[in-house]
């Protein structure tokens, strides 16, 4: 038997930090400034759909995730997780809790036991979980369970998180960036096995990240955060239809641009390529098909940078 999807839904949600004090390496004690992580966040994320979480650093992402996972409440509005219709507050509810799979680049994991104990420990706490499955994927990652996490490298450590994620089967499945760590081959071979599990065992799946360009096309659906906001949460197709790529020559390119808001252009010698603010109308494409001028979607990562260009992240790290 499998659990209906998780579908997650956020209404005007704020995340306040307070101030903190912690012990420096030298024995000292710092201040940790508090703020704000999350404001007025409102939105969806669909059940039985892989929605990418997009923000730059310090958006608001692993904070937003944290509560979905019952890391902690919001200090203002509302969450509610489960399935279609019967959602609740996942704070402190172990019936909506065990559905959630969290995987965070930080790995929760027994550091100081075998990666077998780890997975143990899942197997016990995850009701849908699937040995055989975890079992292909340590193959396929080349894990050595008789290793500590410790001991393995991060890219290792990435992949046994990635694998624990997957083998869950949770009815709600979050990759936090999960994939950093991994090199290119890892990381498709993960995309990939997403995929196909996916497909074979519907689940609701969000994947964070700022790496826009070689995940998005797993997404179904995409919101956007920045500064705390949700500046957008719609179908992804939705999104890419927010702009238009012309690519050709540059007096054809740049008659079919003049009255539209030019996101982005790039000339590649006698070729030009730009990227519009919303579509060509019914005239435009014709007329540049007529000119030789290729009209194309935009790729998200190009949108995401526009959209979110504007503000300066509140930190980098
Ligand atoms: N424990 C904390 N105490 C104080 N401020 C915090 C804490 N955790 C996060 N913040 C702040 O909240 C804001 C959002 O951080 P968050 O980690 O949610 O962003 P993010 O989008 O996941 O960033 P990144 O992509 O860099 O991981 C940042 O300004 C961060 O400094």
């Amino acid at each position: 038997m499998s659990l209906d999807p998780f579908g997650a839904h956020f209404d005007d949600v704020g995340v306040r930090y307070r101030a903190s004090w912690r012990m420096t390496q030298q024995g000292t004690v710092a201040k940790e400034a508090g703020g704000v992580a999350l404001d007025g966040a409102t939105c969806v994320f669909p059940a039985g759909a892989i929605t990418g979480l997009l923000g730059r650093n310090g958006a608001g992402k692993t904070s937003l995730l944290g509560l979905l996972a019952g890391f902690r409440r919001p200090t203002a509005g509302r969450v509610r997780v489960g399935p279609e219709g019967q959602e609740q507050d996942p704070w402190e509810n172990p019936a909506i809790l065990s559905g959630v799979q969290l995987v965070r680049e930080s790995g929760d994991v027994m550091a100081e036991e075998d990666v077998s104990t780890t997975l143990k420990h899942y197997a016990t706490m995850r009701p849908e979980w699937d040995s055989d499955y975890a079992d292909r994927l340590l193959d396929l990652f080349e894990i050595d369970v008789e290793k500590t996490p410790a001991a393995l490298s991060r890219g290792k450590r990435s992949a046994l998180g990635a694998t624990i994620g997957l083998a869950a089967r949770a009815p709600l499945t979050i990759f936090d960036e999960v994939y950093l760590g991994m090199d290119a081959p890892t990381r498709y071979a993960f995309y990939d096995e997403l995929l196909k599990d996916y497909a074979e065992h519907p689940r609701t799946i969000i994947l964070s990240s700022h790496l826009v360009e070689e995940s998005e096309r797993l997404f179904e659906h995409v919101v956007v955060v920045d500064r705390g906001r949700v500046l957008l949460a719609e179908p992804a197709d939705d999104m890419r239809a927010r702009g238009t790529s012309l690519t050709g020559s540059a007096a054809a390119v740049d008659h079919l641009a003049a009255g539209h808001r030019v996101l982005h252009r790039q000339e590649l010698g006698p070729t030009v390529m730009v990227t519009l603010e919303g579509a060509l109308t019914e005239r435009e494409e014709a007329e540049a098909a007529d000119s030789g001028v290729q009209v194309g979607a935009v790729p998200l990562q190009d949108l995401f940078v526009h959209l979110t260009r504007t503000t300066a992240p509140k930190e980098t790290d």
